[in-house]
């Protein structure tokens, strides 16, 4: 099995503030985005680029994964973005507005020509309708190394803007499209996080949209308040049950009685092979989790 980061909450804060940026460095946040795109004015743009660069240079966040989500490489401020962030050599630049593979093939290419190093990766928004209606093919540029792509990133607030579909509680308009996306994460072998919450007084509503979140299968859920970090950490963790659960799974088949046969039954419930291949991933991101934590 391929080592596991853990992901559950990925915080974004605007490159622009350097108060959040600096506590960061104390938020137990697993991932944290630095942006450059829609949480910075444009006047605000050229100084938050130096001033994240910096901090990503300057380094100080521990085990967190530092992204950089710089602007779109056809906007007036893409291709200086993406030159700065390469050099800062984060974790992963986050590209925002991705609608086609081709795009990703595209940043792969300048990122190589800037000789960005090895460990940066590429994260990709999906957040536009083309991309949903292209996702299998766009999560395929995982298959090209020179692409860099390590994870999608759901852009929800986006997607509610192009198609005009409704945030509403249980996103009933969006759950296709997150499933789509998740789908062809999976498909090409990517993490993939969940869209944010806006609302930063419904603490209710937040843990039941991160629950949702991790029922359909996402790997964390991106946050934009350090209020949100700790819920997320908390729900998309596997529980204490489920720990248990799974390392009686794993030993069961562990039996030598056991040993030449494919499904067995466990408190009342058949268990195959493959969910011991699942209760071996809950114990490794578990696991992940604890030596994070310590
Ligand atoms: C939403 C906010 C503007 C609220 O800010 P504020 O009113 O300052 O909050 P508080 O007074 O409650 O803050 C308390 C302290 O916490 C720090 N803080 C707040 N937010 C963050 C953060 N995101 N990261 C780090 N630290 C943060 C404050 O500095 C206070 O600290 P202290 O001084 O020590 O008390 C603000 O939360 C915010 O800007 N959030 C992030 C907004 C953002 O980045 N948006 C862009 C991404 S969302 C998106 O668009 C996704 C996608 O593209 C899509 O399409 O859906
Ligand atoms: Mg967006």
């Amino acid at each position: 099995m391929t080592a596991i980061r853990p992901r559950r909450s990925a915080l974004y804060m605007p490159g622009s503030n350097a108060r959040a940026i600096e506590k960061a460095k104390t938020l137990a946040a697993d991932v944290v985005i630095l942006d450059l795109e829609d949480a910075v004015a444009p006047e605000a743009k050229a100084q938050a680029r130096e001033q994240v660069c910096a901090a990503v240079r300057a380094g100080g966040y521990g085990g967190r994964e530092l992204v950089i989500r710089v602007n779109a490489l056809d906007t007036p401020w893409g291709e200086d973005d993406l030159a700065a962030a390469a050099a800062a050599q984060p974790d992963a630049i986050l590209v925002p507005k991705v609608s086609t593979a081709e795009t990703l093939a595209a940043v792969g290419l300048r990122l190589r020509r800037l000789g960005a190093a090895e460990r940066t990766r590429v994260w990709a928004m999906i957040e536009t309708p083309l991309a949903i209606l292209d996702a299998q093919t766009i999560a395929s540029a995982a298959r090209d190394v020179d692409t860099r792509l390590d994870c999608f990133v759901m852009g929800t607030n986006d997607l509610a803007k192009d198609t005009r579909a409704r945030l509403m509680p249980g996103r009933a308009a969006m759950l296709p499209w997150l499933m789509t996306a998740l789908a062809a994460a999976r498909a090409h072998g990517i993490d993939i996080l969940d869209g944010v919450y806006n609302s930063l007084s419904d603490a209710d509503g937040f843990r039941t949209e991160c629950e949702q979140g991790r029922d359909c299968g996402f790997d964390g859920k991106t946050v934009i308040h350090p209020d949100q970090i700790a819920v997320a950490n908390e729900v998309f963790a596997p529980s204490r049950d489920e720990i248990e659960r799974a390392r009686d799974i794993v030993a069961l088949f562990e039996l030598p009685q056991n040993a030449g046969k494919g499904a067995v039954s466990h408190n009342g419930r058949m268990v195959e092979r493959l969910h011991a291949e699942m209760a071996r991933r809950v114990l490794a991101l578990a696991e992940a989790i604890a030596d994070r934590a310590a």
